[in-house]
């Protein structure tokens, strides 16, 4: 590395130490009050990182357990097969009635069988990474967690990881130190497959995130927003002045614009890879792997005709001279459910995935007054297109995170900052922490923007 990019890096990771440790102060206990994080190959909070890189020492398989931790006597373990359909639907009446809610109950996740199709059986998938506990009795599924292999890119290293989600334990059996033991077995299930670190993100601040980003919110049907209680009137607003606010137009900006097909995976992988490469923390996807998330886990023959059903979408852009793929975006449908009103039962959730352009690769500094102008312009331009599709089939809001370049266009095409923060954790490796798209005061960073590469289900 020249010594103007350590510079630089000094320089950037020096203001986001103090980003960090800010946004997540009131939230955090003390280390020594996380009884089970402070036994874990985990950094701690203000440790004065040095160098990069994974903090247990080398382990073989070999030397990792080749049985099950033990459980209290009325659980067992359960490996759940999701392509048997029973199984597949005890995780999913697990997680939707028991996974992440809004602070007064009032909507929850509506995972659904196609969701862990796509989200759970990623190229390399291993049904020993789908871990239950049920009740030995009554065979009740009572927690979950999950891991997909990965491979990360950590700046310049390459580090073969699993990406854990979904760990779920039913809210009736919280806070009896469920959650360590599940943890505990997902890394001994991982490590006997020579994979010693993960990936993983949550709202609650643990030892220590790499990076903090915001949720934000774009409404697509305010009125419902409202009428559900997603949304209020802001003070001196009227409701005609929020719809007409939020108004979109029916059709697509963007020339050229399309649904992505299995003949551009080549061209858009090859974009695709191009753009991820400036950011610090990113996923390598294998073009099998592309594929999966871009197209979905469906056969050619079998792709969701009803749009409103679908769970990936994902459109290139097609120059009509040369017939190049100049950029690429998709989005991800995840509904909640909507608990106890009279006229509403579900609210449609697009969530803004990853995305490609070409419009800043042919500046030298891409952080430059001229790059970043046109960059800006063109994610306005396609990310602009997104919001529309995604109203289009029936979504009522659209979220986006503070990550990637995202805080380019978050003001431009009014999304607003939520309540919510995502931590990026990973296991058994010291990093620096890596810009997540804020400033000091939580506010959008459209100067650093993120360096947050990855998204996360
Ligand atoms: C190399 C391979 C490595 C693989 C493993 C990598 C690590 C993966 C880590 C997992 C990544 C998951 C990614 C996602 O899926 S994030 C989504 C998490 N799920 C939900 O939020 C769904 C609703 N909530 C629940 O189901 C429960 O509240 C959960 C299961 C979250 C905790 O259950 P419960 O409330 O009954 O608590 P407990 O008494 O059993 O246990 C208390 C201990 O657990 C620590 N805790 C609480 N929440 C989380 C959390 N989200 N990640 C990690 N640790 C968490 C907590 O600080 C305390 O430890 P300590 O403070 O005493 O130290």
């Amino acid at each position: 590395m020249d010594e103007k990019k350590l510079q630089e890096l000094l320089k950037l990771l020096q203001m986001n130490n103090g980003d960090l440790s800010k946004l997540n102060e009131q939230q955090r206990k003390e280390m020594k009050d996380y009884k089970f994080w402070k036994t874990q190959p985990v950094a701690s909070f203000d440790e004065d990182i040095k160098t990069e890189g994974p903090i247990d020492k080398a382990k073989k398989p070999e030397d990792i357990p080749a049985s099950p931790l033990p459980l209290l006597n009325e659980f067992e373990w359960s490996t759940i097969d999701i392509n048997n359909q029973t199984e597949l639907e005890d995780v999913f009446l697990l997680l939707n009635e028991n996974y992440v809610e809004d602070k007064d109950a009032a909507f929850r996740f509506n995972y659904t069988k196609d969701f862990f199709n796509w989200a759970l059986k990623a190229p390399g998938w291993k049904e020993e990474w789908h871990v239950g506990v049920r009740v030995k009795k009554s065979g009740k599924l009572i927690a979950f967690i999950s891991a997909i292999p990965i491979t990360l890119k950590l700046r310049e290293n390459t580090i073969k990881s699993v990406e854990i989600n979904f760990l779920c334990i039913h809210k009736q059996l919280r806070a009896k130190r469920l959650a360590p033991v599940l943890i505990k077995e997902i890394t001994r299930r991982v490590n006997r497959h020579n994979i010693w670190q993960a990936l993983y993100t949550a709202g609650t601040v643990l030892p220590s995130p790499v990076s903090t980003c915001r949720y934000t919110h774009r409404p697509l049907n305010w009125s419902k927003l409202y009428d559900v209680g997603f949304t209020d009137l802001p003070p001196n607003q009227t409701k005609t002045d929020m719809l007409a606010h939020f108004a979109l137009p029916k059709t697509n900006k963007v020339a050229g614009l399309r649904p992505m097909e299995p003949k551009d995976i080549e061209e858009a992988y090859k974009l695709f890879e191009k753009y991820q490469s400036r950011f610090d923390l990113v996923q390598l996807f294998t073009k099998e792997e592309f594929s999966h998330w871009f197209l979905g886990n469906v056969d050619e023959n079998k792709q969701e005709k009803d749009l409103e059903k679908k769970i990936v979408f994902s459109y290139v852009v097609e120059d009509s001279k040369s017939g190049k793929l100049t950029d690429f975006f998709s989005f991800y449908s995840l509904p909640f459910t909507i608990l106890n009103h009279p006229g509403h039962s579900e609210l449609g959730i697009g969530y803004l995935y990853y995305y490609a352009t070409d419009a800043d690769f042919s500046f030298e500094d891409r952080f430059s007054n001229d790059a970043t102008a046109a960059l800006r312009k063109r994610l306005d331009e396609l990310i602009g297109d997104a919001i529309i599709l995604a109203k289009n089939v029936k979504m009522d809001v659209f979220n986006a995170l503070t990550s990637q370049d995202n805080t380019l266009f978050l003001e431009d095409l009014k999304f607003a900052p939520g309540d919510g923060f995502l931590n990026f954790y990973i296991f058994n490796y010291r990093a620096f922490p890596i810009t997540g798209g804020l400033k000091e005061n939580k506010a959008y960073d459209p100067e650093k923007r993120s360096n947050i590469g990855v998204v996360m289900l």
